[in-house]
């Protein structure tokens, strides 16, 4: 379906929580942005393996926008898995090229790029081929996709999110990479002030109810430039992580 045309005063809204030119050419890391659509009891979903729409066709718009402005766009396998996402960029006139290339966390390999969404617009050319990150050379290789080994923390049994994102630098030139969740993914990055570089976030105006997929980080987390766009239904938060 085709995307609403950009609300005017978003664009302005956003500027300085978008990657940034400079900044983006001198860094080792990527400028990351953590982004997603929540209720007001903080659910990302209506539960385990629904897929459940929360932003108004207005600040669907704006995602896009934010796809346009990225290389990369990240979401963990359980997203990937339960979504079956597309994560290409419909806004402007031409998908392909505005496109982020599709970065899957997937470090127990169960998702397969045949078949998926993502595929069937990379075939249409409707948006790029993904990279799919494990920790050791992958037991099934699938044509047009690249893989980035990235080792495992011992202690964390986790990747070590600043390793990955140099190596999404140094080798497959991603220079910006939007995170869109799921909750797991969002719940280590909301502590992570020395990685996340932008915090946007839609809050639509409903309750999911306590089965939803809560974002909700292990401690507390504090905020700084913190501004408020308004839309119809929803409200959008541009803010950065808070150092202490
Ligand atoms: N409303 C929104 O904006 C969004 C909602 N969602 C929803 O979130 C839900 C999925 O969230 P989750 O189940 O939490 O899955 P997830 O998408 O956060 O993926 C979790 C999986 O990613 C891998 N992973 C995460 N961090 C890792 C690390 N540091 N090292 C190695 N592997 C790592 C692991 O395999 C883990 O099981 C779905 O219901 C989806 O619809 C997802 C994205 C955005
Ligand atoms: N911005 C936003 N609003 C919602 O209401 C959502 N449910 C999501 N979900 C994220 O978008 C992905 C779907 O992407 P495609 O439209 O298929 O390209 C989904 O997997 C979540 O990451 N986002």
């Amino acid at each position: 379906m085709a995307l609403r045309p950009l609300c005017g005063d978003l664009p302005l809204f956003l500027q300085s929580y978008l990657p940034n030119a400079v900044e983006k050419g001198n860094a080792i890391q990527p400028f990351i942005t953590l982004t997603y659509a929540q209720s007001l009891d903080a659910r990302i979903s209506r539960g385990p393996g629904i897929k459940t729409v929360i932003s108004h066709p207005e600040t669907k718009t704006m995602t896009h926008y934010l796809r346009h402005h990225h290389d990369g766009i990240l979401i963990g396998s359980g997203t990937a898995l339960v979504d079956d996402p597309g994560l290409n960029c419909k806004w402007g006139p031409n998908s392909f090229a505005n496109s982020p290339r599709p970065i899957i966390l997937d470090t127990k390999q169960k998702w397969r790029f045949n078949g998926s969404k993502i595929q069937e617009l990379f075939n249409k050319r409707q948006g790029k081929p993904p990279i799919v990150v494990v920790t050791s050379d992958p037991l099934i290789k699938e044509e047009h996709v690249e893989y980035a080994i990235c080792p495992i923390d011992e202690a964390t049994e986790r990747i070590d999110w600043k390793k990955l994102f140099e190596i999404l630098k140094e080798d497959f030139n991603i220079s910006s990479v939007m995170v869109e969740g799921g909750a797991n993914v969002i719940n280590q990055l909301l502590l992570r002030g020395d990685i996340i570089n932008s915090l946007i976030i839609t809050i639509g105006s409903t309750f999911l109810g306590n089965s939803g997929t809560e974002v909700s980080p292990p401690q507390t987390v504090n905020l700084k430039d913190m501004t408020w766009w308004k839309g119809t239904t929803d409200v959008v938060l541009c803010a950065r992580l808070a150092d202490d």
